[in-house]
């Protein structure tokens, strides 16, 4: 039988899918590669992936090579912990700081530059920086920005003399928004050529995250184990995030495309297209 190629984010806040795939029997008919966001951006964009979550900037930087997969995203109603800028001195004084912006992410970069340009006029010097850890990355900048796993580790790890802000209650203060940080994008001529294959990969997603939501205990317990967090700790994350794609999500995700389009970081803010599945 024909596979097709998933991407899958090899991150916490994809835990309850991650869970279906590998002790449900979620992952029948699918090739899957997990990696961080940067990594899966890259592969689809290159035509290596056939379906994959990516940073949700990068379907309006590519919107003419996909089709974004209906009812599903990674996203939070405001703070969530997650995406995390750790920083020497406080937000409203980071004007020409020089900020640091992990490997792993690419919407968080744009959120953080959007936040800094439209709640606080500021416009920081950026780099990328592939350290995990605040030391690190601190010795060379004034501020640096994680997201993921290594964004929980630096919240359940705060230090003292050190600033640390949830950018995501940041956009929730500026916006009044929820914010959607990736979604599921299918390349077209997947869903062109493979109608079948996408619709199963449609199934295993959606599906995947409802069975893994309902019995989110075992699923947390099942990779408690390897993580260095408290069952208490990553349940508690999860509560703050959400993975549904309703009409307000998009409306959200299009208030996104339209601020990074006004302070230059997208040349076009596209509409969401969506790919054909049965629903
Ligand atoms: C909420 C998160 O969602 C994500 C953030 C992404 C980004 O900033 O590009 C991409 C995929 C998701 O992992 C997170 O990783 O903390």
């Amino acid at each position: 039988m024909e596979k097709s190629r998933l991407g899958h984010i090899k991150f916490i806040n994809c835990l309850p899918l991650s869970y279906s795939l590998l002790y449900g029997g979620y992952d029948e008919g699918l090739d899957i590669y997990a990696d961080v966001p940067a990594k899966l951006n890259r592969l689809i964009v290159q035509g290596q992936l056939d379906v994959s979550p990516v940073s949700s900037i990068v379907y309006a930087q590519h919107s003419e090579k996909f089709l974004i997969m209906p009812d599903v995203s990674i996203s939070a109603e405001g703070a969530l912990r997650s995406i995390l800028l750790v920083s020497k001195k406080p937000i409203a004084e980071l004007n020409q700081a020089s900020v640091a912006l992990t490997a792993k992410s690419e919407t968080s970069h744009c959120l953080l530059k959007i936040v800094l340009h439209d709640a606080y006029q500021a416009v920081p010097g950026c780099y990328i920086t592939e350290a995990s850890t605040a030391e690190e990355a601190l010795a060379d900048a004034d501020a640096v920005l994680f997201i993921g796993d290594d964004a929980l580790f630096n919240y359940h790890n705060r230090q003292q003399g050190l600033f640390y802000y949830d950018i995501g209650a940041e956009w929730k203060q500026l916006t009044g928004l929820p914010m959607v940080y990736a979604v599921w994008v299918v390349r077209r001529r997947f869903a062109r050529t493979q109608p079948e294959l996408l619709q199963t990969v449609y199934e295993r997603v959606t599906g995947g995250f409802r069975h893994g939501l309902a019995n989110i205990d075992q699923a947390v317990a099942a990779f408690a184990d390897k993580l260095p967090f408290s069952c208490d700790q990553i349940s508690t994350y999860l509560k703050l995030l959400n993975w549904s794609l309703t009409p307000a999500h998009q409306q959200a995700l299009l208030s996104f495309y339209q601020r990074a389009y006004h302070i230059g970081l997208l040349e076009q803010a596209p509409e969401i297209a969506f790919a054909e599945v049965l629903r």
